[in-house]
C-alpha cells in the first residue's frame, strides 16, 4: 500500500564550519498537502529544504533523515538525488533570474528541463513545453518560446521558472519566497498560480514565505521557525485563530490586519540570534515579554497540545494574553 506520507524529516541537523544552523528538524509531508514555513530572516527555512535536497554547499555538515517515499536520500550517492530532485521534488527561489540562463531560449530551457526529467524528445517535448508554458499563464506561446529571459518581466520569469519545475511532474513543490521580490498585484497572481496548480496537479507544496497572509492563502498547515528550530506547528485555523508561542503571536502582532479593528503594529523586540550565539534555554526568550526563570534555563521540547499542535513553549499564550501587562508583571517580579 502506498504511504500517504510522502517526504519524512527527521533529527535534520545542518552546521556550517561547525556551527548549528539547523537543531533538528521533524516534518512530515503527506501528499497533495500545502505547508508554510514562516519565520523572520535566519531562522532556518531555506536551509532545511537545501539540506533535504543535498543543494547545500560542501562545507555544510548534514546529518538525520530524508525520507521521500520511505526511501532514505540523505548521504546517498548523487543519481538517487538527481533522480529525486526536479523529478520528485522541485524548488523554486525568490529570484526567477539567477535560475533562468540568460543566454539561453526560454522555451530551450523548458525543453532541457524535460529531456532531462521526462525523456522528451523533438516535437514531444516542445508541445509539452508550450503546454507548461500555457498552464503558467504565459500569452502567446509560439512566438514567446524562442524569446530570451530578459525579454519576459519579473512576474512571468517567476511563471516561467514555475513552468520549468513542473516539467518533472514532480509530487512536491518547495517554493522559497516566490513573490518576495514582485510588486503586490503581481504577487497575488502568483499566490493564485500556486493554489490553482496544486488543485489541477495535486502535488504537495512547501511555501516559505515570511508573509503570514500569503501563507494563509496557500496552505492548511504551518511550521513556526525560529532559530533553526520548529517552535509552533498546527493548522492555519489554530495559528490564525489562536498563537500560542509568543513568537507566533509577535508574527501576528507585528502585521496590519484588514479583518477587524485597526490595532497598534506591535514590533518583535530585538533580533534573531547568530547561531553562534545562542542563548541559554528557549532561543526566543530574551526577545520574549512572556518568558519566566525557567525559559532561560531549560529549552522546552516541541510537544503535542491537546488541539493536535505542536508547542514548544513552558509558557504558551492564549487569546486573552496581553503581552505587555505580562512584561510588565514579569519585570516587577524580577525586581522584587
Ligand atoms: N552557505 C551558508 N554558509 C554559512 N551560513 C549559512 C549559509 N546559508 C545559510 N546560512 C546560515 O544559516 C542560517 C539559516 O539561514 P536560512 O537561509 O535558512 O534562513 P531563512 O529562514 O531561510 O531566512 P531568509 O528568509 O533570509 O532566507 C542563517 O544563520 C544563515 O546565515
Amino acid at each position: 500500500m502506498v504511504s500517504n506520507n510522502l517526504v519524512e524529516l527527521r533529527d535534520l541537523k545542518v552546521a556550517f564550519d561547525g556551527i548549528q544552523v539547523l537543531h533538528g528538524i521533524d516534518l512530515t509531508v503527506r501528499r497533495g498537502e500545502a505547508i508554510g514555513l514562516v519565520g523572520e530572516s535566519g531562522c532556518g527555512k531555506s536551509v532545511t529544504w537545501l539540506a533535504a535536497l543535498g543543494l547545500l554547499p560542501g562545507k555544510a555538515t548534514v546529518a538525520g533523515s530524508v525520507r521521500v517515499d520511505g526511501q532514505e536520500i540523505l548521504g546517498t550517492p548523487r543519481s538517487v538525488l538527481e533522480s529525486v530532485r526536479g523529478k520528485r521534488i522541485a524548488m523554486i527561489f525568490q529570484d526567477p533570474s539567477s535560475s533562468l540562463n540568460p543566454v539561453l531560449k526560454i522555451g530551450r530551457q523548458i525543453t532541457e528541463a524535460l529531456v532531462l526529467h521526462r525523456a522528451l524528445t523533438g516535437q514531444a517535448a516542445k508541445a509539452e513545453a508550450l503546454r507548461l508554458m500555457d498552464m503558467v499563464g504565459i500569452p502567446d506561446t509560439r512566438r514567446r518560446f524562442d524569446l530570451f529571459p530578459h525579454e519576459f518581466s519579473g512576474g512571468q520569469c517567476q511563471r516561467l521558472m514555475i513552468a520549468m519545475a513542473l516539467a518533472g511532474e514532480p509530487d512536491l513543490l518547495v517554493a522559497d519566497e516566490p513573490t518576495t521580490a514582485l510588486d503586490a498585484t503581481i504577487q497575488a497572481q502568483i499566490l493564485d498560480l500556486l493554489i490553482e496548480l496544486r488543485a489541477e496537479t495535486g502535488m504537495a507544496t512547501i511555501f516559505i514565505s515570511h508573509d503570514l497572509g500569503a501563507v494563509s492563502q496557500v496552505c492548511e498547515r504551518a511550521c513556526v521557525m525560529y532559530a533553526g528550530r520548529i517552535v509552533e506547528q498546527g493548522t492555519i485555523e489554530a495559528l490564525f485563530d489562536n498563537p500560542r508561542h509568543p513568537y507566533t503571536r509577535g508574527l501576528f502582532d507585528a502585521i496590519p490586519r484588514l479583518d477587524g479593528p485597526r490595532e497598534r503594529l506591535i514590533p518583535i523586540p530585538g533580533t534573531v540570534p547568530h547561531p553562534r550565539d545562542l542563548p541559554e534555554g528557549c532561543a526566543f526568550s530574551p526577545r520574549c515579554s512572556h518568558a519566566a526563570i525557567d525559559c532561560r534555563s531549560r529549552r522546552p521540547d516541541l510537544s503535542p497540545m491537546d488541539d493536535g499542535r505542536l508547542l514548544s513553549c513552558f509558557h504558551p499564550v492564549s487569546h486573552s494574553t496581553d503581552l505587555a501587562t505580562v512584561a510588565a508583571n514579569r519585570v516587577a517580579e524580577a525586581v522584587s
